[in-house]
This record gives structure tokens, sequence and C-alpha cells, in this order.
């Protein structure tokens, strides 16, 4: 359990902190007394998100509409940030996946997992450090990536490309603005049953799993977990408010996983090496529905 008041003044923008995870995080740096900036594309889920922050713990909440594939919009997003007093932390949450076949992937359809997975993250990681650099703050970046980062994942290989590059940013940043006291720190999550998750890698809501061979899906990669179970959001969330925290100062440059021990059995997608071409003509028609 982590000291009342732990996060006390702290501004801390989380990019999808809207839903999922993100808003597992901003609750819980709201009870640790954090001034939260929230930002995702959609306005009306962002203000859904403020009002139960507000609601259940009276936190001072920005709401920023912003779309990270766009990097003009995204340094407006910091210059309104900004505006309202300096971060301290930013958590480069958003991002997108979707399971398919890597040869069958338009440029499209890669553009679509690249952009704000991994040009998103970089875009606000820029401006974030930009401002603390230029102003001599010190500043904490916590990226949420993957295992995929130790294993690889067959069928989200855009996804797995751009948590690895993620990877090798947290890493040089240490290196690179650690001596001007911004500290770069990351989360490598197994699986948690998030809304988003759930779309993304089972897209017939269960269908595409319940109807394939036996074994196949996640419900068998969660089977597998050595803990067997999923991970809880606020897990993840307490994980987070610690490594941002002035109680993790000394780690730096490090991705701390947290899946039960998920990836020292599984990547999670073996499984899905048993899908034919019905399986995953089920899986393309169930997307977003
Ligand atoms: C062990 C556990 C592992 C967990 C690892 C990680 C998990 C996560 O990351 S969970 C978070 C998931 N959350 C999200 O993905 C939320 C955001 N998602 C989205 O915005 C959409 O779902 C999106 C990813 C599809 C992106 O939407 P958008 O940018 O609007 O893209 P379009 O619909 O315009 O499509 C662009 C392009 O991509 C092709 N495409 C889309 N979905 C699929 C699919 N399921 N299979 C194959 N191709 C797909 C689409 O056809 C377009 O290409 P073209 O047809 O060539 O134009
Ligand atoms: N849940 C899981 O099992 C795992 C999750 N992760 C990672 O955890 C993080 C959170 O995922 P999770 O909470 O499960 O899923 P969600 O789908 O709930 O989270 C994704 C968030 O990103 C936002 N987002 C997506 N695209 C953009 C964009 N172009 N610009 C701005 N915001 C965007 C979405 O909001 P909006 O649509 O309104 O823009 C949404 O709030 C992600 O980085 C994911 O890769 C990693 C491993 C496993």
């Amino acid at each position: 359990m982590l000291q009342d008041g732990l996060l006390r003044g702290r501004r801390i923008l989380i990019t999808g902190g809207g839903t999922g995870l993100g808003l597992a995080m901003a609750d819980r740096f709201a009870a640790l007394g954090a001034q939260l900036v929230l930002s995702g594309r959609r306005a009306e889920v962002l203000a859904a998100a403020r009002d139960g922050l507000v609601a259940r713990h009276g936190a001072s909440v920005q709401t920023l509409p912003c779309d990270v594939r766009d990097a003009a919009a995204v340094e407006a997003m910091f210059d309104a940030a900004w505006q309202q007093g300096p971060l301290d932390v930013l958590v480069n949450n958003a991002a997108a996946t979707f399971i398919a076949q890597t040869e069958r992937l338009s440029a499209r359809a890669a553009d679509a997992i690249l952009g704000p997975t991994l040009h998103g993250a970089l875009y606000c990681t820029l401006q974030a450090g930009r401002r603390w650099l230029d102003s001599g703050r010190p500043g904490v970046v916590l990226s949420i990536l993957s295992t995929s980062t130790r294993t690889g994942r067959a069928f989200t290989v855009p996804s797995a490309m751009a948590k690895s590059a993620l990877l090798a940013m947290t890493r040089s940043l240490a290196v690179e603005w650690g001596p001007q006291g911004i500290r770069s720190v990351a989360i490598a999550p197994g699986p948690f049953p998030t809304a988003g998750a759930g779309q993304a890698l089972d897209p017939t809501a269960g269908r595409a799993f319940a109807d394939a061979a036996p074994g196949a899906g996640a419900a068998a990669a969660y089977a597998a977990n050595p803990l067997g179970r999923v991970g809880r959001p606020p897990e993840l969330a307490e994980l987070a408010a610690f490594l941002v925290s002035d109680s993790a100062a000394y780690i730096n440059g490090e991705m701390v996983a947290i899946d039960g021990g998920q990836h020292l059995r599984t990547s999670g997608a073996e499984d899905l090496l048993a899908w034919g071409p019905d399986d995953w003509a089920r899986a393309r028609a169930g997307r977003g529905g």
C-alpha cells in the first residue's frame, strides 16, 4: 500500500486516460493527490472520466481531446496543458492494436497501429521533454508497453514493433535526459481484460475464440497464466503510481512486467497458429462490433 498523499501536487498527463488502464491509473493517481490532465480522441469519454474522478476524489482534472498521431495537435495539447501549470509526469498509454495475419496487413493498417502507438508516444515525449529541459524542471516519462517487448508476438507484429521501439526510447532517454533529472520508466502489462483489449484481441467478443479449435484464443492464453488469472487494472495502477513517484527516484531506464509470469510461458498468441481461414474471416468480420 502506497503512502497517502504520495502524488500530492503532481501534475500528470495520461494519454488514453479516459478508458481502461489509463482511467485506472487516473483513479489511483487522483486518490494519491495528483492533478490530472486526460487526453484521448473522444471528448465525451474524457468528460465522463473527469466527472467520475471529481465525484470520487474531488480531483482537479483537465481534459484535452487530441489525436496523438497529429504532431501539431500534440504540440497544441502540451501548450494548453502547460498554460495551467507545468507537468511533472507524462504517461504514454494511448495505443492501438488488432490481431491480423501479418502478410495481409495493408500499409494503412500498419500505420493505424504504428501511428498512435509509436509516433504518438514519441511526439508526446518530445513535447514534455523539451519543456522540462528548457525550464530546468525534473520530470518522469512512464510508457505503457507490453510483454511482446520480451517475447515478440505473432499476429500483432506492428504493436510488438512499436512497443519494442518505445522500450528502446525508454532506455536511451534514461541516459540522455537522466542527468537533467528526467526519469524514463516503463510497464509491460500482460492480459488485463479492458474493453479496448477485448475488441482488439478478440474482435467477435468471444465468438471467434469459442468457435475456434479447442484451446485457441484468449481464454486459453489466460488459462496458461502461472497464476491462473488475468490482471486487475488497480494492480497495474498501483505499480504505475509507485514508478512515477519519488519512492522510485532511483529507477531509470527500467521496464517492469506485470503479467503473473505469463510471458515466461507463452507470448499469448501461439494458439492463433491453429486458426484456419474461417477463423480469420470471422475475426475480420467482427471488427467494430
Ligand atoms: C498477452 C496480452 C497482449 C496484449 C497486447 C496489447 C494490447 C493492447 O494494445 S490493448 C489496446 C487496444 N486498444 C485499441 O486498439 C484502441 C484503439 N483502437 C482503434 O482506434 C481501432 O480499433 C483501430 C486500431 C482499428 C484503428 O482505427 P482507425 O485508425 O480508425 O483505423 P481504420 O478503421 O480506418 O482502419 C485503418 C486500416 O486498418 C485496417 N484494419 C483495421 N482493423 C483491422 C483488422 N482487424 N484486421 C485487418 N486490418 C484492419 C483497415 O482495413 C484499414 O486498412 P485499409 O482497408 O487498407 O484502408
Ligand atoms: N489490456 C491489456 O491486456 C494490455 C494493454 N496494454 C497497453 O495498455 C495501454 C492501455 O490499453 P487498454 O486500457 O487495455 O485499452 P484502451 O483501448 O482502453 O486504451 C487505449 C486508449 O488510447 C486512446 N487512443 C487510441 N488511439 C488514440 C489516438 N490516435 N490519439 C489519442 N488517443 C488514442 C483511446 O481513446 P480514444 O479512442 O478516445 O482516442 C483509449 O483511451 C495501451 O498502451 C495498451 O497497448 C498492453 C498489454 C496488454
